[in-house]
């Protein structure tokens, strides 16, 4: 019987069917500033980077920086929009920066799976993302719920089609069974909008199976990272259509030193396509990486309603 956590990750696509077409803020033609912490600044990340594909101007910081130095992000903030990503929308620092804005004339928009939540009430605009109430300690629908809602608002449409794509992404991850080793040494690559995604996907196994993981820019990783590399290496990389012939050599750099590659849209000893659906691939791709972080936590024997040292939500204490 699947765990409780995959059984969440399987049902997350009738979630996201479900905002597919929700109504969503106008926010206008602002530079926008994507903040979050831990999985929801990773989705930051993403959206960052494809608001400035898609030719507007964006950065992603983590809740925290912004608070304490914004211009090290952004040297002038006059007219710019900031967007708070937050599931629990109780995290104090993604709550703190979106009053911080608000009161320093900023715009914002706070999107929470918990309605009623801090960051909806601190925040002029705000997208409440009902999610499943099962979803345990470590994210993974509202995740996905979301980068949808960001994706959207960014003026991207995704389809039922990209939903039943993902869903098959998904599927196909599990004959990655056969690359799972004890003591592996987790790597995940992407490039542009699949940085961020590299970085959830680390996170994720990170959180769910205690295991050491690193991500990086496909071609940085050849700059002194690559060093690590042996034959308990599983590399993930995330192929961006537009340099996936040069990612495709970093692939072949690894193996050659003895490394498994997992390629999500590319070359690898296990081969997952993926279309070029631009930055919507990230949401395509996601729900296949969580399933990667929840099948090496059970090869580990781990319990992933139960992450060491992690709680739902992070919220400092006063004093
Ligand atoms: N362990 C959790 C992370 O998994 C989560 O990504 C982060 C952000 O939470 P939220 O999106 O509720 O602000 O909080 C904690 O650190």
């Amino acid at each position: 019987m699947p765990s409780i956590t995959e059984q969440v990750m399987r049902d997350q696509f009738d979630y996201l069917a479900d905002a597919i077409a929700q109504p969503l803020p106008d926010i206008g033609g602002r530079t926008l500033v994507f903040l979050g912490c831990g999985t929801s600044y990773y989705l930051a990340q993403i959206l960052a980077a494809a608001a400035n594909l898609a030719g507007r101007p964006a950065i992603a910081a983590p809740s925290a920086e912004w608070i304490q130095r914004p211009t090290a992000y952004l040297a002038d903030l006059t007219g710019a929009m900031v967007i708070g990503l937050s599931r629990s929308g109780m995290t104090t620092e993604t709550v703190n920066a979106m009053r911080m804005a608000r009161a320093g004339g900023l715009g914002t928009l706070g999107i929470s799976c918990a309605a009623d939540s801090d960051i909806l009430g601190a925040a002029e605009h705000s997208i409440y993302l009902p999610t499943d109430p099962r979803e345990g300690i470590v994210m993974t629908v509202s995740a996905s719920l979301m980068l949808l809602a960001g994706l959207r608002l960014l003026g991207q449409s995704v389809t039922a089609k990209d939903l039943i794509v993902g869903k098959e992404v998904m599927q196909a991850m599990q004959d990655s069974a056969g690359l799972l080793k004890q003591g592996q040494h987790l790597v995940y690559l992407g490039a542009g909008p699949f940085f961020g995604l590299a970085n959830e996907g680390a996170l994720k196994v990170q959180e769910m199976s205690l295991s050491y993981a690193q991500a990086f820019h496909p071609l940085e990783y050849r700059h002194g990272p690559i060093s690590l590399i042996d034959e308990a290496s599983l590399v993930t990389i995330i192929y961006a259509p537009d340099s996936a012939p040069e990612e495709a050599l970093v692939a072949k750099d690894v193996q050659a030193k003895g490394a498994r590659v997992i390629g999500l849209g590319g070359p690898g000893d296990l081969t997952i396509p993926i279309p070029d659906r631009g930055p919507v691939s990230a949401l395509i791709a996601l729900p296949a990486l969580q399933l990667m972080g929840e099948m090496v936590a059970l090869r580990k024997n781990l319990n992933t309603e139960t992450p060491r040292h992690l709680s739902k939500v992070v919220m400092l204490s006063e004093g």
